[in-house]
Protein backbone atom coordinates (compact mmCIF):
# COMPACT_ATOMS: atom_id res chain seq x y z
CA UNK A 1 0.00 0.00 0.00
CA UNK A 2 1.29 3.00 -1.08
CA UNK A 3 1.51 5.40 2.40
CA UNK A 4 -0.55 8.55 2.86
CA UNK A 5 1.33 11.90 2.21
CA UNK A 6 2.23 13.62 5.51
CA UNK A 7 0.66 17.42 5.49
CA UNK A 8 2.31 19.71 7.27
CA UNK A 9 0.48 22.70 8.95
CA UNK A 10 0.44 25.41 12.10
CA UNK A 11 -2.90 24.49 14.22
CA UNK A 12 -4.81 28.28 13.86
CA UNK A 13 -8.41 27.59 12.65
CA UNK A 14 -7.40 29.25 9.18
CA UNK A 15 -3.98 27.19 8.66
CA UNK A 16 -6.13 23.86 10.05
CA UNK A 17 -9.10 24.71 7.38
CA UNK A 18 -6.61 25.00 4.51
CA UNK A 19 -4.81 22.20 5.39
CA UNK A 20 -7.68 20.32 5.24
CA UNK A 21 -9.03 21.92 1.75
CA UNK A 22 -6.01 20.63 0.62
CA UNK A 23 -6.54 17.37 1.50
CA UNK A 24 -10.02 17.04 0.01
CA UNK A 25 -8.35 18.25 -2.98
CA UNK A 26 -5.93 15.51 -2.77
CA UNK A 27 -9.13 13.12 -1.95
CA UNK A 28 -10.88 14.58 -5.64
CA UNK A 29 -7.94 12.79 -6.94
CA UNK A 30 -8.00 9.75 -5.11
CA UNK A 31 -4.92 10.49 -3.22
CA UNK A 32 -4.78 9.99 0.85
CA UNK A 33 -3.18 12.06 3.14
CA UNK A 34 -3.46 12.53 6.91
CA UNK A 35 -2.24 16.02 8.83
CA UNK A 36 0.79 16.25 11.05
CA UNK A 37 -0.01 19.75 13.28
CA UNK A 38 2.88 21.90 14.63
CA UNK A 39 3.26 24.98 16.30
CA UNK A 40 5.02 28.24 14.60
CA UNK A 41 6.84 31.07 16.49
CA UNK A 42 4.46 33.64 14.26
CA UNK A 43 1.30 31.75 16.49
CA UNK A 44 2.46 32.33 19.74
CA UNK A 45 4.98 35.64 19.45
CA UNK A 46 2.19 38.69 20.22
CA UNK A 47 5.38 41.61 19.74
CA UNK A 48 3.73 43.72 17.03
CA UNK A 49 5.10 43.29 13.80
CA UNK A 50 8.15 45.66 12.57
CA UNK A 51 10.73 45.62 10.51
CA UNK A 52 12.89 43.86 13.10
CA UNK A 53 11.34 40.95 13.08
CA UNK A 54 11.97 38.55 10.64
CA UNK A 55 9.97 37.22 7.54
CA UNK A 56 8.63 33.78 7.35
CA UNK A 57 7.34 33.56 11.22
CA UNK A 58 4.23 31.62 9.53
CA UNK A 59 5.74 29.52 7.02
CA UNK A 60 9.36 27.88 8.56
CA UNK A 61 8.26 25.94 11.02
CA UNK A 62 6.09 23.89 8.17
CA UNK A 63 9.00 24.27 5.88
CA UNK A 64 11.54 22.67 8.86
CA UNK A 65 8.93 19.42 9.25
CA UNK A 66 9.10 18.88 5.21
CA UNK A 67 13.08 19.34 5.48
CA UNK A 68 13.31 16.77 8.77
CA UNK A 69 11.16 14.38 6.83
CA UNK A 70 8.12 15.13 9.62
CA UNK A 71 5.77 15.87 6.66
CA UNK A 72 6.21 16.02 3.12
CA UNK A 73 3.29 18.35 2.15
CA UNK A 74 3.92 21.89 3.69
CA UNK A 75 0.46 24.28 2.94
CA UNK A 76 0.75 27.81 3.72
CA UNK A 77 -0.94 30.97 2.85
CA UNK A 78 1.03 32.06 -0.34
CA UNK A 79 1.16 35.68 1.25
CA UNK A 80 3.05 34.56 4.13
CA UNK A 81 5.63 32.54 1.87
CA UNK A 82 8.92 34.73 1.63
CA UNK A 83 9.33 35.37 -2.00
CA UNK A 84 13.28 34.41 -1.79
CA UNK A 85 13.28 30.52 -3.25
CA UNK A 86 14.63 27.78 -1.00
CA UNK A 87 16.40 25.19 -3.58
CA UNK A 88 15.58 22.26 -0.95
CA UNK A 89 12.02 22.70 -1.87
CA UNK A 90 9.61 23.66 -4.21
CA UNK A 91 6.32 25.06 -4.95
CA UNK A 92 4.51 22.21 -6.31
CA UNK A 93 0.75 23.59 -6.63
CA UNK A 94 -0.91 27.53 -6.42
CA UNK A 95 -4.64 25.90 -6.30
CA UNK A 96 -7.38 28.06 -7.48
CA UNK A 97 -7.80 31.31 -5.53
CA UNK A 98 -10.49 32.56 -2.94
CA UNK A 99 -11.77 36.05 -3.44
CA UNK A 100 -8.39 38.77 -3.02
CA UNK A 101 -9.99 41.38 -1.28
CA UNK A 102 -9.87 43.01 2.17
CA UNK A 103 -12.62 43.64 4.68
CA UNK A 104 -13.08 46.06 7.55
CA UNK A 105 -14.88 44.69 10.07
CA UNK A 106 -16.63 47.02 12.59
CA UNK A 107 -19.97 46.43 14.57
CA UNK A 108 -21.59 48.91 12.56
CA UNK A 109 -19.92 47.56 9.02
CA UNK A 110 -19.02 50.93 8.53
CA UNK A 111 -17.36 51.85 4.76
CA UNK A 112 -14.49 53.65 4.34
CA UNK A 113 -16.50 56.55 4.24
CA UNK A 114 -18.56 55.98 7.44
CA UNK A 115 -15.85 55.40 9.56
CA UNK A 116 -16.05 58.64 11.96
CA UNK A 117 -13.36 60.71 12.40
CA UNK A 118 -10.22 59.78 14.33
CA UNK A 119 -11.45 55.85 14.28
CA UNK A 120 -9.27 53.58 15.81
CA UNK A 121 -8.53 50.83 13.36
CA UNK A 122 -6.24 47.86 14.18
CA UNK A 123 -3.84 46.24 11.36
CA UNK A 124 -0.70 44.40 11.65
CA UNK A 125 -0.35 44.99 7.78
CA UNK A 126 1.65 48.31 6.62
CA UNK A 127 0.27 47.79 3.46
CA UNK A 128 -3.41 47.98 4.93
CA UNK A 129 -2.25 50.65 7.14
CA UNK A 130 -0.66 52.85 4.17
CA UNK A 131 -3.33 52.70 1.75
CA UNK A 132 -6.06 53.10 4.83
CA UNK A 133 -4.09 56.51 5.63
CA UNK A 134 -3.71 57.76 1.99
CA UNK A 135 -7.21 57.72 1.84
CA UNK A 136 -8.21 58.97 5.15
CA UNK A 137 -4.98 60.77 6.84
CA UNK A 138 -7.32 61.55 10.18
CA UNK A 139 -7.50 57.86 11.31
CA UNK A 140 -5.69 56.52 14.24
CA UNK A 141 -3.81 53.06 12.64
CA UNK A 142 -3.17 50.96 15.34
CA UNK A 143 -0.92 47.82 15.05
CA UNK A 144 -3.21 44.36 16.26
CA UNK A 145 -1.43 41.57 16.64
CA UNK A 146 -2.79 37.52 16.93
CA UNK A 147 -4.85 34.94 14.78
CA UNK A 148 -8.07 35.92 13.39
CA UNK A 149 -10.24 35.16 15.80
CA UNK A 150 -8.03 36.89 18.33
CA UNK A 151 -8.30 40.23 16.70
CA UNK A 152 -11.80 39.76 16.46
CA UNK A 153 -12.04 39.03 20.15
CA UNK A 154 -10.11 42.77 20.84
CA UNK A 155 -12.61 44.56 18.53
CA UNK A 156 -15.54 43.11 20.55
CA UNK A 157 -13.98 44.07 23.65
CA UNK A 158 -13.53 48.23 22.30
CA UNK A 159 -10.25 48.23 21.63
CA UNK A 160 -10.63 49.25 18.50
CA UNK A 161 -13.50 50.68 16.16
CA UNK A 162 -12.87 48.37 13.17
CA UNK A 163 -10.18 45.91 11.89
CA UNK A 164 -8.76 44.89 8.43
CA UNK A 165 -9.06 41.32 7.68
CA UNK A 166 -8.66 39.24 4.24
CA UNK A 167 -11.95 38.56 3.34
CA UNK A 168 -10.34 35.47 2.46
CA UNK A 169 -10.27 34.32 6.04
CA UNK A 170 -13.32 35.44 6.97
CA UNK A 171 -14.69 33.31 4.20
CA UNK A 172 -12.57 30.65 5.01
CA UNK A 173 -13.52 30.13 9.17
CA UNK A 174 -17.50 30.41 7.38
CA UNK A 175 -17.69 33.79 9.11
CA UNK A 176 -20.41 34.70 6.31
CA UNK A 177 -22.31 36.87 8.96
CA UNK A 178 -19.59 38.72 10.56
CA UNK A 179 -20.72 42.37 9.82
CA UNK A 180 -18.15 44.24 7.82
CA UNK A 181 -17.39 46.37 4.83
CA UNK A 182 -15.82 45.02 1.99
CA UNK A 183 -13.30 47.17 -0.10
CA UNK A 184 -12.94 47.23 -3.44
CA UNK A 185 -9.68 47.03 -5.71
CA UNK A 186 -10.00 50.59 -6.56
CA UNK A 187 -10.04 51.72 -2.20
CA UNK A 188 -7.38 48.95 -0.95
CA UNK A 189 -4.88 46.52 -3.36
CA UNK A 190 -4.48 42.91 -1.94
CA UNK A 191 -1.22 41.92 -0.51
CA UNK A 192 0.77 39.88 -3.57
CA UNK A 193 -0.71 36.37 -3.35
CA UNK A 194 -3.39 36.80 -0.96
CA UNK A 195 -6.63 34.41 -1.16
CA UNK A 196 -4.45 31.75 -2.66
CA UNK A 197 -2.68 28.94 -1.07
CA UNK A 198 0.96 27.36 -1.54
CA UNK A 199 1.79 23.73 -1.26
CA UNK A 200 5.28 23.13 -1.08
CA UNK A 201 6.88 19.64 -1.60
CA UNK A 202 10.31 18.53 -1.12
CA UNK A 203 12.79 19.24 -3.85
CA UNK A 204 13.69 15.89 -5.81
CA UNK A 205 10.42 13.96 -4.29
CA UNK A 206 8.65 13.30 -7.44
CA UNK A 207 5.74 11.27 -5.46
CA UNK A 208 4.56 14.02 -3.62
CA UNK A 209 5.24 16.65 -6.72
CA UNK A 210 2.83 14.74 -8.91
CA UNK A 211 0.22 14.27 -6.53
CA UNK A 212 0.12 18.07 -5.69
CA UNK A 213 0.90 19.24 -9.05
CA UNK A 214 -2.63 17.93 -10.16
CA UNK A 215 -3.88 21.16 -8.08
CA UNK A 216 -2.61 23.69 -9.88
CA UNK A 217 -4.56 26.63 -11.46
CA UNK A 218 -2.87 28.28 -14.19
CA UNK A 219 -4.68 31.12 -14.47
CA UNK A 220 -4.14 31.78 -10.45
CA UNK A 221 -0.18 30.61 -11.12
CA UNK A 222 0.70 33.07 -13.45
CA UNK A 223 -1.49 35.76 -11.30
CA UNK A 224 0.61 35.01 -7.86
CA UNK A 225 3.97 34.64 -10.06
CA UNK A 226 3.44 38.00 -11.33
CA UNK A 227 2.75 39.92 -8.14
CA UNK A 228 5.29 37.88 -5.79
CA UNK A 229 8.23 39.09 -8.60
CA UNK A 230 7.41 42.45 -8.38
CA UNK A 231 7.83 42.21 -4.54
CA UNK A 232 10.69 40.53 -4.49
CA UNK A 233 12.07 43.02 -7.23
CA UNK A 234 11.50 45.82 -4.79
CA UNK A 235 13.26 43.59 -2.08
CA UNK A 236 9.62 44.47 -0.05
CA UNK A 237 9.25 41.28 2.07
CA UNK A 238 5.69 40.43 3.29
CA UNK A 239 6.19 43.62 5.65
CA UNK A 240 6.20 46.45 3.16
CA UNK A 241 4.00 48.47 2.55
CA UNK A 242 3.55 47.27 -1.54
CA UNK A 243 0.63 45.75 -2.71
CA UNK A 244 -0.29 44.15 -5.89
CA UNK A 245 -2.98 42.39 -7.81
CA UNK A 246 -2.83 40.61 -10.82
CA UNK A 247 -5.79 38.68 -12.81
CA UNK A 248 -6.22 36.57 -16.14
CA UNK A 249 -8.75 38.03 -18.16
CA UNK A 250 -9.32 36.39 -21.26
CA UNK A 251 -5.78 36.81 -23.23
CA UNK A 252 -4.46 39.26 -21.07
CA UNK A 253 -2.27 39.64 -17.83
CA UNK A 254 -3.21 43.16 -15.79
CA UNK A 255 -1.28 43.72 -12.82
CA UNK A 256 -2.18 46.77 -10.78
CA UNK A 257 -0.08 48.32 -7.89
CA UNK A 258 0.39 50.51 -5.07
CA UNK A 259 3.38 51.28 -3.20
CA UNK A 260 3.17 53.90 -0.33
CA UNK A 261 5.33 55.54 2.37
CA UNK A 262 4.60 53.81 5.68
CA UNK A 263 2.73 57.11 6.60
CA UNK A 264 0.43 56.92 3.35
CA UNK A 265 1.47 60.53 2.71
CA UNK A 266 2.50 59.58 -0.85
CA UNK A 267 1.69 56.64 -3.11
CA UNK A 268 3.05 55.14 -6.13
CA UNK A 269 -0.14 53.66 -8.99
CA UNK A 270 0.91 51.55 -11.52
CA UNK A 271 -0.95 49.04 -13.80
CA UNK A 272 -0.10 47.79 -16.78
CA UNK A 273 -1.20 44.02 -19.22
CA UNK A 274 0.47 41.47 -21.32
CA UNK A 275 -0.30 39.30 -23.81
CA UNK A 276 -0.45 36.26 -22.00
CA UNK A 277 0.30 33.86 -24.25
CA UNK A 278 3.76 35.69 -24.58
CA UNK A 279 6.86 33.96 -22.81
CA UNK A 280 7.37 34.37 -19.31
CA UNK A 281 4.55 36.90 -19.34
CA UNK A 282 4.33 37.41 -15.48
CA UNK A 283 7.32 37.67 -15.31
CA UNK A 284 8.09 40.38 -17.96
CA UNK A 285 4.60 42.07 -16.72
CA UNK A 286 6.50 42.35 -13.21
CA UNK A 287 9.77 43.31 -14.05
CA UNK A 288 8.00 46.25 -16.67
CA UNK A 289 6.47 47.53 -13.65
CA UNK A 290 8.92 47.24 -11.21
CA UNK A 291 11.67 48.95 -13.67
CA UNK A 292 8.80 52.33 -13.28
CA UNK A 293 8.78 51.87 -10.05
CA UNK A 294 12.30 51.95 -9.04
CA UNK A 295 12.51 54.68 -12.02
CA UNK A 296 9.85 56.78 -9.60
CA UNK A 297 11.56 56.29 -6.28
CA UNK A 298 9.62 52.75 -4.53
CA UNK A 299 12.71 51.66 -3.37
CA UNK A 300 13.46 54.20 -1.24
CA UNK A 301 9.81 55.05 0.08
CA UNK A 302 9.62 51.31 1.27
CA UNK A 303 12.66 51.70 3.83
CA UNK A 304 11.82 51.13 6.97
CA UNK A 305 12.74 54.52 8.96
N1 LIG B 1 -1.06 37.29 7.79
C1 LIG B 1 -2.01 36.34 8.29
C2 LIG B 1 -2.89 35.81 7.20
N2 LIG B 1 -2.40 35.03 6.23
C3 LIG B 1 -3.40 34.73 5.37
C4 LIG B 1 -4.56 35.34 5.80
C5 LIG B 1 -5.88 35.28 5.16
C6 LIG B 1 -6.00 34.39 3.95
C7 LIG B 1 -5.30 34.90 2.74
O1 LIG B 1 -5.05 36.11 2.59
O2 LIG B 1 -4.99 34.08 1.86
C8 LIG B 1 -4.25 36.02 6.99
C9 LIG B 1 -5.18 36.79 7.83
C10 LIG B 1 -5.48 38.16 7.29
O3 LIG B 1 -4.65 38.75 6.58
O4 LIG B 1 -6.54 38.70 7.60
Amino acid sequence: MIPALRIATRQSPLALWQAKHVAALLMENGIESVLVPLVSSGDVDMTPIDGTRQVGVFTKRIQRALLDDEADVAVHSLKDLPTEPDDRLKLAAVPTRETVVDSLVSKEAWSLADLPPQARVGTGSRRRAAQLLSLRPDLNVMSIRGNVQTRLAKLDDGEFDAIMLAEAGILRLEMHDLSRYTFSLDEMLPAPGQGALGIEVRAGDTRSFDAVNQLDHMPTRMAVTAERRLLSALHGGCLAPIAAHAILEDTQLKLATVVLTQQGDRRLDNSDSVDAGTDNAAEHLADSISRLLIDQGAIEMIRPD
